[in-house]
Order: C-alpha cells, then structure tokens, then sequence
C-alpha cells in the first residue's frame, strides 16, 4: 500500500490522528516536523525565530520533497501547503487526505497562534491565514475528511472509512 499524507490547518489534528491511524492500519509513521528538527537540530520555533518564514518554508519545502517512504502515515506541518516541490511529490508518493476544521473550532483549539511557531506573515491573524490555507489544502488534496465534532479516534474511523471505500489507496 502506499503512503498515506494528512495535511490540514495547525491544530488540525495531523500528528494526534496520524499516529493512531499508523498503529491502527500496522504503518510507519512518520512526523515531518520532526524531520525538520532532526535536520536542522533546532526546533521548529527556533528556525522560524533564527532563519525567518521563507528559510523555514524553504527548509520544510526541502524535507517533504524528500521523503522516501511506503506504508507510512506522514503527518506534514501545517505550512507544507507553500510548497510546491513538496505538494507534487508527496502527491506522487501517496493519497493526500486534508483534514478540515471550521475556523470557530480550530481558534479555540489553538488558543495563542502567535505563541505556537506557525508561519505566521507581518499582521496575519488566524482568520486571515485560514482563509489563505484553506484553497491550498483543497487544491492540493485528493480527498478532504470533514472533522467538524470528530475526538481522534473519530477521525481516524473517518480517514479508515475513506481509504477501504477507494481503491486507489491499495496500489
Ligand atoms: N480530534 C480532536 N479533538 C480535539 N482536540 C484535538 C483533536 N485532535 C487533536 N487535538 C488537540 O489539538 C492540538 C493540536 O493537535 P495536533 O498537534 O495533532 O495538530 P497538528 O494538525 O499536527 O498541528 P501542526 O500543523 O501544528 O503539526 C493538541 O492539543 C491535540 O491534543
Ligand atoms: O502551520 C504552520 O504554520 C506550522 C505548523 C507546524 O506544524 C510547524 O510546521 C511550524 O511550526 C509551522
Ligand atoms: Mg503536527
């Protein structure tokens, strides 16, 4: 089978629901975000603070387009949307599924954006950068899972429900 990559807004839910989906279909799993850290032993906050958004875009860019794996769930960073050697690769390497939230509950699930290392531009808020995300993440997705009310273990039933009705997630 090959891979399966969740992409969605921060807080979404990517990494929570991933894990358990990995553990669940007997899959790796696989953090991009850590990926991130481990190449450049630095944490995520501390690339954006240090080396600014585009070089941190740039980097995540680099990882995701890099990634060799099957059989794995790949949980992306919220941010992996801008780039497009990443998008077009992680398409070719699996089923991209964008777990989509209303902005109302992802504002109360992240509380302070500002304090969460999100590639966050000069006077962006949450709604500004919802609405800048959002057509990103349909564009680039072959399939969106509504997660409106869903705890993890819905979301993952959901994502499971999805990839046994389709096919083309077992080539
Ligand atoms: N289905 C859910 N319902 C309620 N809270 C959730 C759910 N899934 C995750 N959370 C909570 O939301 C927060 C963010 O979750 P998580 O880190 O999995 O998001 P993410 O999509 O991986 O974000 P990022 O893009 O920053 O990596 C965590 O505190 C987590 O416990
Ligand atoms: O959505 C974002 O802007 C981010 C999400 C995180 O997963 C990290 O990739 C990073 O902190 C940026
Ligand atoms: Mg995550």
């Amino acid at each position: 089978m090959k891979n399966i990559i969740l992409v969605g807004m921060p807080g979404a839910g990517k990494s929570t629901a991933g894990v358990i989906l990995a553990k669940v279909l007997g899959y790796q799993f696989i953090d991009s975000d850590l990926l991130i850290q481990k190449r450049e032993k630095k944490l995520l906050h501390e690339i954006i603070a240090t080396e600014g958004l585009e070089a941190f875009i740039e980097i995540e860019n680099q990882v995701n387009a890099s990634i060799e794996s099957e059989d794995s769930v790949i949980a992306t960073g919220g941010s992996v949307i801008y780039g497009k050697e990443a998008m077009e690769h992680l398409r070719e390497i699996g089923t991209v599924i964008y777990i989509k939230l209303s902005y109302e509950t992802l504002s109360k699930r992240l509380g302070n954006i500002k304090q969460r290392g999100v590639v966050l531009k000069k006077g962006q808020d949450l709604k500004g950068l919802y609405e800048e995300r959002c057509p990103l993440y349909e564009e680039y997705c072959h399939y969106a899972v509504d997660a409106e009310g869903m705890d993890a273990e819905g979301l993952v039933e959901a994502i499971r429900n999805l990839i046994f009705t389709n096919q083309e997630f077992m080539v």
